[in-house]
């Protein structure tokens, strides 16, 4: 999310940009709201289900989001996408900073398609925290219960508790600027928290963290989300962070859901480029016949799986075998003649990007890449065992 975003980590009482308050009693003017608004009780609805219902649709100059959501108490819900695909949009109508064109949005059973932001019983978490920086870290946590009209010193104690579960109990009279981005996030999560919202929202909670703070801050993010009793909707980029964070995930392209399920089925059966990409697979469509699929990039796949129709075919680079000259005795089949056009380091393997009768990628040793004298350009044999690829229905 990169704009027009409220500057405070509490939804309930979201403020739209700073100045913050000049003090924590929720009556500086930064949007916080000490009694309850109205429309804080949203209306009931005549189903009543609990968790998330939504169908968000919103239109923005030339770009048209049209998803839907749906989450049991207790989800975790990643939402998942490339630049630009409605992820933040998304979280926005979800907090209700951008209105739906169209569609609604339902939370245990009551509609909050005419509720204000700040009345939402919703707490967001954004990446770079915005916490009010002149308030105490107990102060900011404290902020959210003030709002929802608990008393000073009752808002406090809540405030210590959260911070004490957050590991952050040490640090409670500290100022933001005196906090790591570790315990930053931690202390806006905890803001969040103490709102009790039934909408968690988190976007990208761990971007602003560097690599060994975002291990550590992830773990601690996993279990909090674990015992968090409502829906968490979380937006991201990184695949691993949906998948660590997250027990369903929706991926968005275009402002549509492409694919949603578990992090394990969508790794396993990725349906678009984008998936397979994140999850590093080649990824091909095409038509079975039993144990052949003729793909629609040109040649035929052999597979273990018995099918017919349309399907995908998925290997990983790493089941690829290449040769510089055709391999004598092996049999014609998952053979063929490409070109490399690109090569990179993948971890403490060598990424071949291969052209040719089929496009694929391929890993090998860097003992191997300098065996094979691989080079942009130069010409290979690529195989793949029929048990290395795993076909299911398109
Ligand atoms: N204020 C705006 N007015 C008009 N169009 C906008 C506005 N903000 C975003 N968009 C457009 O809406 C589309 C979705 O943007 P959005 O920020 O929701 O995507 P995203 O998936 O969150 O991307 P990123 O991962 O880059 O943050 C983009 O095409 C973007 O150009």
């Amino acid at each position: 999310m990169t704009d027009n975003r409220p500057a405070a980590a509490d939804g309930a009482s979201a403020p739209q940009g700073p100045p913050a308050p000049d003090n924590d009693s929720c009556t500086g003017g930064a949007g916080g709201n000490p009694k309850p608004a109205e429309g804080r009780h949203p209306t009931t609805h005549p189903h009543p289900i609990t968790g998330l219902d939504a169908r968000l649709v919103v239109d923005r100059a030339a770009f048209h989001l049209d998803i839907t959501l749906t989450a049991a108490p207790g989800d975790v819900l990643a939402l998942l996408g490339p630049n630009g695909a409605g992820k933040t949009t998304a979280l926005r109508a979800l907090a209700g900073l951008t209105p739906l064109t169209d569609g609604h949005l339902n939370l245990d059973g009551a509609s909050l398609d005419r509720t204000p932001p700040e009345s939402r019983p919703v707490g967001v978490v954004f990446q770079d925290y915005l916490l009010f920086p002149h308030l105490t870290a107990l102060d900011n946590v404290a902020f959210g219960p003030r709002c929802q009209g608990v008393s000073k010193s009752e808002a406090r104690e809540q405030a210590g508790a959260w911070l004490d579960r957050m590991g952050l109990a040490a640090h409670a009279g500290a100022k933001p600027r005196r906090l790591s981005g570790g315990q930053a996030q931690r202390v806006a999560l905890a803001r969040a928290l103490a709102t009790h919202p039934r909408l968690l929202l988190l976007d990208e909670p761990l971007a602003a963290l560097d690599a060994r703070t975002r291990l550590e801050v992830r773990g601690q993010l996993r279990r909090h989300l674990a015992e968090f009793e409502a829906v968490a909707v979380l937006v991201t980029h990184d695949p691993l962070d949906a998948m660590v964070l997250a027990d369903r995930l929706v991926v968005i392209e275009h402002g549509r859901v492409v694919q949603e399920g578990t992090p394990a089925d969508i790794a396993r059966h990725p349906r678009t480029d984008y998936i397979a990409q994140l999850v590093g697979l080649n990824l091909y469509r095409g038509r079975a016949e039993r144990h052949t699929v003729r793909l629609d990039a040109g040649p035929e796949i052999t597979t273990t799986e018995d099918l017919s129709g349309p399907v995908f075919v998925a290997f990983p680079p790493s089941a690829v075998t290449l040769f510089r000259d055709r391999p004598t005795g092996a049999s014609a089949r998952n053979l063929w003649r490409c070109e490399v056009a690109g090569l990179e380091t993948h971890g403490d393997q060598i990424r071949a990007d291969l052209d040719g009768e089929l496009s694929l990628a391929a890993d090998v040793t860097t003992v191997a890449a300098a065996e094979l004298e691989l080079h942009p350009g130069a010409a290979v044999w690529a195989t793949v065992k029929a048990m290395q690829t795993h076909a299911y229905p398109a």
